[in-house]
């Protein structure tokens, strides 16, 4: 037994209601949480994501990655669907913890990007693992999912993990200037699977647009509190 089922209960939403249900990992007592829409019926193709913890990105919407935007766009998309279920696995910095990410961000600062910071830092480029989710779509009854990713290590990993993924689905919003050199190494160095029109459609997105007036997707080096003075 990796994970266990600890609490359970509705979580209403600015997307709707969901069931959100904590599952601990016995080995480290990380808590994962699965945010579940609908009637999960036969289990079959059950649209889904699997969100790695960005604290900077998904609580303090962070411009340098993409992960506050992909987030709340799963969750769109989900209720769009009226069935499915996000998995927000605490996985960190791809795995290497607050911390170190913070230092990785200071070593990219210097210049590094974000796989040779990972690098300088001791650490592969991606440490994840899913074996936990595995088992989290097991306990929920899903037998196959749709996954919202646009990256294709992450499919191998997760098919390797155990879970049967039988469709992709692309999510490719939050560009803007801070994160344009991120999002290129994304497709030149990780194979992330979009374009750069892909990207400009995914532009700054929805609720997510920027809300002081700033220009967040021209390449200018000032930062939006600078722009307003
Ligand atoms: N180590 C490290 N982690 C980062 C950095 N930027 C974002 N992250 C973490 O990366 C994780 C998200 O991974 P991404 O590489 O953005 O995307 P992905 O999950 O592999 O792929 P998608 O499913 O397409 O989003 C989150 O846990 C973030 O905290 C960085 O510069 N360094
Ligand atoms: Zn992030």
């Amino acid at each position: 037994m990796l994970v266990e089922k600890k609490a359970q209960a509705k979580l209403p939403t600015t997307y709707g209601i969901f069931e959100i249900m904590v599952f601990e990992e016995v080995a480290n007592g990380k808590e994962h949480v699965a945010m579940v829409m609908g009637d999960l019926g036969d289990g079959e193709k059950v649209l889904s994501r699997i969100h790695s913890e960005c604290l900077t990105g998904d609580v303090f919407h962070s411009l340098k990655c993409d992960c506050g935007f992909q987030l709340h766009t799963a969750m769109k998309n989900i209720a769009e669907e009226g069935r499915g279920i996000l998995i927000y696995h605490r996985a960190e910095g791809r795995g290497i913890g607050l911390t170190n990410k913070i230092k990785a961000y200071a070593l990219q600062d210097t210049g590094l990007d974000t796989v040779e910071a990972n690098e300088a830092l001791g650490f592969a480029p991606d440490m994840r693992d899913y074996n936990a989710c595995a088992q989290i779509y097991e306990m929920l009854g899903v037998k196959s999912i749709e996954l919202m990713t646009n990256n294709p290590e992450k499919l191998e990993t997760m098919r390797k993990d155990g879970i049967n993924i039988v469709a992709r689905r692309p999510l490719v919003v939050g560009k803007n200037k801070y994160n344009e050199d991120y999002l290129r190494i994304k497709t030149e160095k990780m194979d992330h699977l979009f374009t750069s029109a892909d990207l400009n459609a995914g532009n700054m997105h929805l609720s997510f647009e920027n809300d002081c007036g700033n220009d967040l997707t021209a390449n200018k080096e000032t930062t939006p509190t600078e722009e307003k003075k």
